[in-house]
């Protein structure tokens, strides 16, 4: 059996005959934390749906996802159900999709537990606060009957990640969690999801507009555009030498604390519509590297020598640092 926990080849999407993934091949370490960027649009949220078979039935979904050899693609809903929530947990920017309002904290977490570890009665809510606990929601006992508009936005985020914990999963996907926090909320979550991928030994996907949020999290990073892998690699690789130049424009896009304002460069023009996407790389539009051949011919995703892939004919050359990339590989 191979070393992954999850193995996902050749996924491909489309949406009432309009395709959003071409293919996208991406394996996660058991114990691993990935990190998955890319503009909005680009489809780091639709890979991991569609892995989940979480999709409406109009999106057509073909390829493998395997989790430790067990292929999850046309498995019936289900048997689906089980590995959802068990095996793989996936939390998002909103505790309204997964929080009930009208049903209180305590009881909401033992319904997981029991769902997914078969715990009942004084066991499950034992349980129940430990969990509480572990995401540092303070004095759990007394805030168990509580309902979810009886907690603050940051914890509400901490009662979705214990949801998730519940079912003790292999993967917990981390889509966009802290998005809809302020700062210090934002950095205290990132912490609680470094220190339960350490305690627990779970597996995270951190889907993140944020590049600094994703150096903290992970040990590697896969950038997204327009429905493909177009760079993957580890954090130091792409912090210190983004070799795309969607990767390096991302970079570019990050506003610094320590420099003039005019420093930030926003990458030229918009992602393309799905609907309009043409033989050569996607990029291209957008591209200050682009060559002819990028216009009508589509980089491979290869291999590269120092261990990375990309996806680019005309590549930014090595050795082009600059400094805010240094700044953040301090936390690396
Ligand atoms: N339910 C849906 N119906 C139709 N198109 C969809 C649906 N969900 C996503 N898409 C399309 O699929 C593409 C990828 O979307 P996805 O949500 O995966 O992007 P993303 O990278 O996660 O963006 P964001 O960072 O904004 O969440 C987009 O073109 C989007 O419009």
């Amino acid at each position: 059996m191979s070393n992954h926990l999850v193995e996902i080849c050749d996924l491909k999407v489309a949406f009432d005959g309009v395709q959003v993934l071409h293919g996208i091949d991406l394996a996660v370490g058991r114990g691993e934390a990935l990190g998955l960027v890319g503009e909005s649009g680009c489809g780091k949220s639709v890979t991991w749906l569609a892995a989940l078979g979480l999709l409406p039935g109009r999106a057509t979904v073909s390829g493998s996802v395997r989790i430790e050899g067990q292929e999850l693609c046309g498995t019936p809903r289900q048997a689906l159900e089980n590995v959802r929530g068990g095996r793989i947990a996936m939390i998002s920017q909103d505790p309204s999709s997964s929080l009930n309002p009208v049903i209180r904290i305590g009881r909401q977490i033992t319904e997981a537990l029991t769902l997914h570890r078969g715990l009942r009665g004084e066991t499950a809510r034992a349980e129940a606060l430990r969990v509480m606990d572990m995401v540092g929601i303070p004095d759990a006992r007394r805030r168990f009957d509580l309902y979810p508009h009886e907690f603050s936005g940051g914890q509400c985020q901490r009662l979705m990640i214990a949801m998730a914990l519940a079912g003790e999963p292999d993967l917990l996907i981390a889509d966009e969690p802290t998005t809809a926090l302020d700062a210090t909320i934002q950095a205290q979550i990132l912490d609680l999801l470094i220190q339960l991928r350490a305690e627990t030994g779970m597996a995270t996907v951190f889907i993140s507009h944020d590049l600094g949020a994703v150096s903290q999290v992970c040990e590697r990073v896969c950038v997204m555009y327009a429905g493909r892998i177009v760079e993957q690699g580890t954090i130091a690789q792409l912090f210190s030498e983004p070799r795309h130049p969607y990767t390096r424009g991302l970079f570019d896009a990050i506003p610094r604390l320590d420099g003039p304002r005019d420093r930030l460069i926003p990458i030229p023009g918009t992602v393309p519509n799905p609907k309009h996407l043409t033989a050569g790389c996607a990029f291209a539009p957008r591209c200050a590297h682009a060559a002819a051949t990028c216009d009508f011919q589509r980089p491979a995703l290869d291999l590269l020598d120092d261990g990375r892939h990309l996806a680019c004919f005309n590549p930014v050359p090595f050795a082009k640092t600059v400094p805010v990339r240094q700044k953040m590989l301090e936390g690396v």
